[in-house]
């Protein structure tokens, strides 16, 4: 028997992967908007979130969580890390025992710090948990472009399993049992997107670009690796492959943060002009509180944090990049 899937989420990432699943086990997907949910339904559309993308048909919503959640063998997290918690709590009550839930979320709690995965774990006790992760711009897997993920989960059976629920021709899905690095190299590269961002605002060159991805590699796997994550995995495809999509497409809305802090523009500005999340900047002080505790340095990414504060103009911290003293490649900063 096909395994049931319920999707909660109806933005441009879990419309996606919704429509990825539909080709290989019956799925619903829950938008909490009801124009949302009848676009899908009845034009097979997401023109909200994913506007030049036509939809399969197998793709049914639903404006219910509970219609989304009761019958599901596995469960899927396309919610923003902001309210992630919440829609979980909603949940929980529809869900039945040990069904695994999968966060699709590259971002961090803000009043704890935690992962998603720690979340469920806190919300869901006993329910398996992974994510799905990896160098994957939506629109460009909407377009039919080919692309590769990854679903990581610490249980090597259940793993498998789940894997073939989300590979196809176009989508090559890859397994890792390092869940804590998998999970830590999706939402750490959304910060060195902004960073790559603001140098491209700003207009500087490839070699520019190239120095802050590798150096931003280097920092957010010094970190990955002190919280327990797998030197390896941050050069895989949910560190270094995620890393280069996100810092170099102009699809990347972490990127697009970047580029309109480059020009001068004020964070609260750039995101009231966006639909869409841009989770490297809520995941920031986050990010700065565990470098703290971990004793880690990142010059970058508190560069970053400083210009999404506030207190330091992009300008000044572009200066600070190109100017600080080098030492050994193998040391920080
Ligand atoms: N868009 C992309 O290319 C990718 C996004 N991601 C990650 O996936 C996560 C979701 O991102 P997107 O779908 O792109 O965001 P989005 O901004 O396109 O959509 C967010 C969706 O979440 C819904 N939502 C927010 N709060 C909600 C609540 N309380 N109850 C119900 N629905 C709620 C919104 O209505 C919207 O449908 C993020 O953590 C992002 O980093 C990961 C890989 C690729
Ligand atoms: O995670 C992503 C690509 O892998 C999407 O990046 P953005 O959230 O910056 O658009």
């Amino acid at each position: 028997m096909k395994l049931r899937v319920g999707l909660l989420g109806g933005g441009s990432w879990g419309t996606t992967v919704a429509s990825l699943v539909s080709r290989n086990a019956p799925i619903k997907i829950w938008a909490r908007d009801n124009d949302t949910v009848r676009d899908i339904n009845e034009n097979h559309r997401n023109s909200k979130y994913l506007p030049d993308a036509t939809l399969p048909e197998a793709l049914q919503a639903t404006g219910d969580i509970g219609e989304a959640v009761k019958d599901a063998d596995v469960l899927v997290m396309g919610i923003p890390s902001n309210n992630f918690r919440d829609v979980l709590k909603e949940a929980k009550s529809y869900l039945r025992p040990w069904v695994p839930v999968i966060s699709l979320t590259k971002g961090l709690e803000l009043s704890t710090g935690k992962r998603m995965t720690e979340v469920i774990e806190e919300v869901l006790p006993g329910h398996p948990v992974g994510v799905l992760t990896g160098p994957n711009l939506a629109r460009e897997i909407m377009a039919g472009q080919a692309a590769a993920s990854v679903i990581s989960m610490e249980d090597e059976i259940i793993v498998k399993q789940l894997q073939q629920l989300f590979h196809s021709g176009l989508f090559r899905v890859y397994t890792n049992t390092d869940l804590l690095g998998c999970e830590l190299g999706g939402v750490l590269k959304n910060i060195i997107a902004i960073a790559v961002g603001m140098g491209d605002g700003l207009g500087a060159g490839d070699n520019t670009r190239s120095a802050l991805i590798t150096r931003g590699l280097a920092e957010i796997t010094r970190l990955g690796v002190a919280i327990g994550g797998r030197p390896e995995t941050f050069s895989g495809l949910t560190g270094m492959g995620d890393m280069i999509a996100t810092c170099t497409s102009p699809l990347s809305r972490n990127r697009h943060v970047g580029v309109e802090l480059g020009k001068g523009r004020k964070i609260d500005d750039i995101i009231e002009d966006m639909l869409m999340v841009a989770e490297g900047v809520k995941s920031a002080p986050t990010v700065m509180a565990l470098a703290k505790k971990y004793n880690v340095a990142m010059p970058i990414a508190e560069d970053v944090y400083e210009v999404t504060k506030g207190t330091r103009s992009a300008v000044r911290a572009y200066r600070g990049l190109i100017s600080a003293s080098a030492g050994s490649e193998a040391d920080a900063g």
